[in-house]
């Protein structure tokens, strides 16, 4: 097994969540492929106390419990020590960076990281303050931990590693890489239930397929997701073809 091109170490309070969707599909290739190695770590493991707590009251008072700092401290000096500074140290939270493709392609250029699955009312401030690198959050809304925002980072980010997807170009043609939503794919039958596949797409006349697939993205984008149309990098061809969609449907 060659060095693996990316090291992803999770610490979090429940690695047995995480066996399904790393052991499975596109993720377990990639572990398989020796192109990403994810490591578990659990942080009760580093607790220093004999009950092994992991957490405790709040200063201040309030409800709830709060994450403290040692574990997560004596566990990245295990990281630091069995394979030096991370490149990122990632704490999923509501109030961190929205995650989005642009920011799982800026991970999957790093060789190390570390993920951080906070449970509870959160986690001590001083761990955010003088261990974490990027707070990542994967949508507004709160969840019991930050272990599913792991998986989706994890999954999103090693799929860009490359080959892990078979063929690159499916990852570049897909939404988002251009900036722009992905067109309909269709599969045999060419007819099902009297639904027919569009003609174009059995005509093997590859310039106008290839015309009608951006046609369709440029019109899913301007009808679902026009804040994205407005940040693509649309050529002269997308500006035409776009103009006469605007003009078909003032017609
Ligand atoms: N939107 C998100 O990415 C997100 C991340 C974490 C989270 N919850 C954890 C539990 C306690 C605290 O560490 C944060 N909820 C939502």
């Amino acid at each position: 097994m060659g060095e693996p091109k990316m090291v992803v170490d999770i610490l979090t309070l429940f690695p047995e969540m995480f066996t399904g969707p790393f052991d499975a599909s596109i993720i377990k290739r990639a572990r398989e492929k020796g192109l990403v190695e994810i490591n578990l770590i659990n942080i009760r493991d580093f607790s220093r106390n004999k009950h092994r707590t992991v957490d405790d009251t709040p200063y201040g008072g309030g409800a709830g419990m709060v994450m403290a700092a040692e574990p997560l401290f004596e566990a990245m000096d295990w990281i630091r020590a069995r394979r030096g500074e991370p490149g990122r140290v990632i704490l999923l939270c509501p109030a961190g960076r929205p995650f989005n493709q642009e920011v799982a392609a800026e991970l999957a250029r790093e060789k190390h990281l570390v993920l951080i699955c906070g449970h509870y009312e959160g986690i001590d401030e001083r761990v955010a303050e003088h261990l974490v690198t990027d707070e990542i959050s994967i949508g507004d809304y709160v969840l019991t931990g930050g272990e599913l925002p792991a998986m989706v980072v994890v999954d999103a980010v090693c799929r860009l590693i490359p080959g892990v997807l078979g063929e690159r170009a499916s990852a570049q043609e897909e939404s988002f890489a251009d900036g722009l939503l992905e067109y309909p794919h269709y599969t045999r039958p060419r007819e099902y239930r009297g639904y027919r596949v569009p003609e174009v797409l059995l005509s093997g006349h590859h310039e106008k397929i290839r015309l009608w697939r951006r046609r369709q993205s440029l019109l899913r984008t301007l009808a679902s997701r026009p804040d994205l149309l407005a940040r693509a990098s649309l050529t002269g061809e997308d500006r035409k073809i776009l103009a006469s969609v605007l003009e078909e449907i003032k017609s």
